[in-house]
């Protein structure tokens, strides 16, 4: 097994043979790890802030601890697609599936109890720097030379930082204010909503070791901002692959709907987050999404720490490699009829869950594996099997008449669909 180590670069495939990339794409790494730095506000530590990620925020007791915000924001999107679904014309999804999912991450960034016109704030801000993110990064090249010659581009791009600045500082100083709050009377009454755990509270926690300080407030929003964009594409990209091909197979959507169907508890209408473990079609249908249509095609570059061997490769040292997952997944040799959709596949009749850590053998890797695997991977595993489910639950969802559903793909932040979903929903008799 070889010894990965993440390159803060993004990086070209390594070519036959053991060569290096060639000068082209030396000088993209170059640009890109520029681009990184440009728009984080901090330096090297992300190996401490990644590890403070998977410790404090996105463990099973802190992501549990927002099931009261996963139940609220089902509730919005259940209520935003309803009344387009009223209206009896075809509904475009990715809108509502997107900001759902922007939701979720803000109320864990920020706390839960904001409230739509605060993320609405939120959300404005983070879309105006995702959709200038092409036109800013010219920036990095010879930065000396574009502060002259592009200085009108960077005026902009410091108004677009501080405008981001300006909103999210305030809900920083909210948390800070409470933690100090609840230290300085440790038997204060606090509201539920209060002691749940944010992700910017362990921020504001975080010791810088051999810097013997704490994160400054810039850092901190551009922690946030990363957690923001690196949580919601992703997902919301999964997502609508999945219900997109729900949509293409009926069949497939109706045992679906049937399982469900066993195992909603009496009065309710919605699936609880603690019966998710009751439904294994659920789950193969996830797993299949995510092989069939992984929303990263390929992994970020990783570089091997001592000279290896692989087959007939030769990996130097130092090396950026980007594996690419999603050839992984279609791979003839490992999955039977690799392109079909078949959740069936990931059903086994010894009900062993299937790996995608990388722990046993790697057959795909939607998400990496290893050490550097996602750290937002339990959550979105989560997220998408609480929300498929209760879409499913709620709506039955049909191709738009004479429409042949289209899965076409299209490179963005992720491989989207080219034509964004939109589907005929109908609500399911209670
Ligand atoms: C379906 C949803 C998602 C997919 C498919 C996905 C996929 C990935 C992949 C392939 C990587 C690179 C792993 C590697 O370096 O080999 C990654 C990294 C990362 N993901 Fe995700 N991700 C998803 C959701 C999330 C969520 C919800 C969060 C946070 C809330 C998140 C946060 C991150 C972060 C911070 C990194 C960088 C980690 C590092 O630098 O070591 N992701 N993700």
């Amino acid at each position: 097994m070889m010894n990965w180590r993440v390159s803060p670069m993004r990086g070209q495939p390594m070519e036959p043979g053991g060569r290096t990339p060639s000068i082209f794409g030396l000088l993209h790494l170059k640009i890109s790890n520029q681009l990184a730095i440009l728009y984080s506000r901090y330096g090297p530590t992300w190996r401490l802030l990644r590890r403070n990620l998977t410790a404090e925020i996105l463990n099973p007791s802190g992501v549990k601890s927002y099931s009261r915000a996963r139940e609220r924001v089902l509730q919005i999107l259940q209520n935003r697609l309803e009344s387009q679904a009223k209206s009896g014309r075809p509904v475009f999804v990715m809108e509502h599936f997107r900001y759902a999912m922007f939701c979720l991450l803000v109320l864990m960034c920020f706390g839960d109890k904001l409230d739509e016109n605060q993320i609405k704030k939120i959300e404005e801000v983070e879309h105006q720097l995702l959709v200038n993110l092409q036109k800013f990064s010219i920036l990095n090249f010879c930065p000396r030379v574009t502060k002259i010659v592009l200085r009108k581009r960077w005026e902009e791009f410091f108004r677009l930082l501080k405008c981001q600045e300006d909103v999210l500082i305030p809900f920083i100083r909210e948390r800070k204010k409470g933690k100090e709050k609840r230290s300085r009377e440790p038997n204060m009454e606090d509201s539920k909503d209060e002691n749940v755990l944010s992700y910017v509270d362990t921020l504001l926690d975080l010791q810088l070791p051999g810097e013997n300080r704490k994160l400054n407030e810039l850092e901190i929003v551009s922690l946030s901002s990363e957690f923001l964009s690196a949580g919601t594409d992703t997902t919301t990209t999964a997502l609508q692959w999945i219900m997109e091909n729900l949509v293409k197979y009926p069949q497939i959507q109706e045992k679906l709907f049937m399982e469900i169907k066993g195992v909603v508890r009496d009065g309710e209408e919605n699936i609880k987050e603690d019966d998710l473990q009751q439904l294994p079609y659920l789950k193969a249908i996830i797993l299949e999404g995510l092989r069939r249509h992984p929303p990263f095609h390929f992994v970020f570059p990783h570089a091997v720490i001592e000279d290896v061997v692989v087959g007939e490769y030769v990996i130097p040292k130092e090396a950026a490699i980007v594996i690419n997952a999603a050839e992984m997944g279609w791979d003839l040799k490992v999955w039977e009829d690799p392109m079909s959709f078949n959740p069936s596949r990931f059903l086994n009749k010894e009900g062993e869950t299937f790996d995608m850590t990388g722990r046993r053998e790697i057959k795909m890797m939607p998400f990496g594996v290893g050490r550097r695997i996602c750290p937002g991977y339990a959550l979105s595993m989560l997220h998408l099997d609480y929300f498929v489910a209760n879409l499913v639950s709620k709506f039955e969802w049909k191709a738009v008449d004479g429409d042949d559903v289209d899965l076409s793909e299209e490179q963005e932040f992720t491989m989207v669909m080219k034509n964004p979903l939109q589907a005929q929903l109908s609500l399911r008799s209670k």
